[in-house]
């Protein structure tokens, strides 16, 4: 049931024969082993435990923000049919989200605007992808409402480039401390250790971790800004069709989303191969003339030495590296006018949390 959810949900032909099953309302809810799950929205399921674990955290998990990242829908695939069948069971609150549906059918990053900058409350903008993210805010509202106990969400991409660090988190910017700080320690988890959020994701395989250093009216950003929850935008690979992806790579989130789904504490991982990284500046495509001087094929977090120029514009003038050497994160000269251009990023110490 739930793997068609899935299949349904991203099969525009089965969709547009209306599945009533797949609605929300009565028909779009059932039990699997361990709790219920209820459909909330196109796209938007909410699985709730009979029992929920002591160590449970309220989850969210969204894929397909971007149509054309594949990996984390196959991920989010693999976990639903794991729960279905009962080898996962069922032992915290969870909200699956798949994020924009027409550009996931479509195999595009996005139809009209990119829907990952319009996690805003108050946006004045209109269309489909500024409606899905309204939609989308309303449903996350919910579920946090509902089960405010140690949010945590994972925001699953994929990056357009090659990667030194293949599989990285993307650290909202926030001025608080996440809620799930706030918890009273209890002897013997792993979440009492120092730097715990961070050792998780070191055994959930990430490679590096990227700290934001403003807003971003990202889908992650809303949760950490609006909720106080432990967020974070994961990048895990590269883009591929569906079918292309090695979700082998993917088994430490594999065994993340697992230890989520039931509730148990998760890792004790070191940092010693996790790399941090800090954003120093956000180039922005402010002209028609913008472009970036290095090639398309140039890898996430590769290094430009002082001096080096990065990027020209016959309005705004070149953006030449100043001080200290800078990695560039997520280079991308076609975005829509005004939009970010590039992360460029120092590495940093780790702080306490994120
Ligand atoms: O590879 C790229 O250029 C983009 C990959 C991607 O979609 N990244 C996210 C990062 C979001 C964040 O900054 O937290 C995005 O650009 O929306
Ligand atoms: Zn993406």
């Amino acid at each position: 049931m739930l793997d068609k959810w899935l299949s349904a949900t991203l099969d525009e032909a089965l969709a547009s024969e209306g599945f009533d099953s797949f609605s929300p309302g009565a028909a779009g809810q059932g039990r699997l082993p361990g709790g219920r799950y209820r459909i909330l929205g196109e796209g938007i399921l909410e699985l709730t435990p009979d029992v929920v674990s002591a160590d449970a955290r309220s989850v969210v998990i969204s894929a397909g923000i971007h149509g054309n990242e594949t990996a984390p829908i196959e991920l989010v695939g693999e976990w639903l049919a794991a729960l279905e069948s009962g080898r996962l069971a069922l032992a915290a609150p969870l909200l699956v989200i798949l994020g924009n549906l027409p550009s996931i059918r479509a195999q595009a990053r996005f139809v009209t605007t990119n829907l990952n900058r319009l996690f805003r409350r108050g946006l004045d903008q209109h269309g489909a992808e500024p409606e899905r993210a309204r939609e989308l805010m309303r449903a996350v509202d919910g579920f946090f409402a509902r089960y405010p106990e140690r949010r945590l969400h994972l925001d699953m991409h994929t990056a357009i480039r090659d990667s030194r660090y293949p599989r990285f988190a993307v650290v909202p910017y926030s001025e608080k401390r996440p809620e799930s700080e706030k918890r009273p320690e209890t002897e013997k988890q792993p979440e009492t250790q120092p730097r715990f959020h961070w050792r998780a994701l070191a055994a959930a395989g990430m490679q590096a971790v990227l700290l934001q250093h403003q807003h971003s009216w990202t889908f992650s950003h809303y949760s950490r800004h609006y909720h106080a929850a432990e967020a974070y935008t994961l990048e895990l690979g590269k883009v591929r069709p569906f079918g292309d992806n090695d979700l082998d790579a993917l088994n430490g989130m594999r065994a993340w989303l697992g230890a989520l789904a039931e509730g148990r504490p998760f890792s004790t991982a070191t940092l010693d191969e996790l790399r941090f990284f800090q954003v120093a500046h956000e180039l922005m495509r402010t002209s028609d003339t913008f472009r970036l001087t290095f090639a398309e094929n140039v890898a996430n977090f590769s290094e430009f030495p002082v001096g080096e120029t990065l990027a020209e514009d016959d309005e705004s003038g070149p953006f030449v590296v100043e001080e200290g050497p800078l990695s560039v994160v997520f280079p991308n000269a076609h975005v829509e006018l005004n939009a970010r251009a590039a992360l460029l990023v120092r590495p940093c110490e780790p702080p306490d949390s994120p």
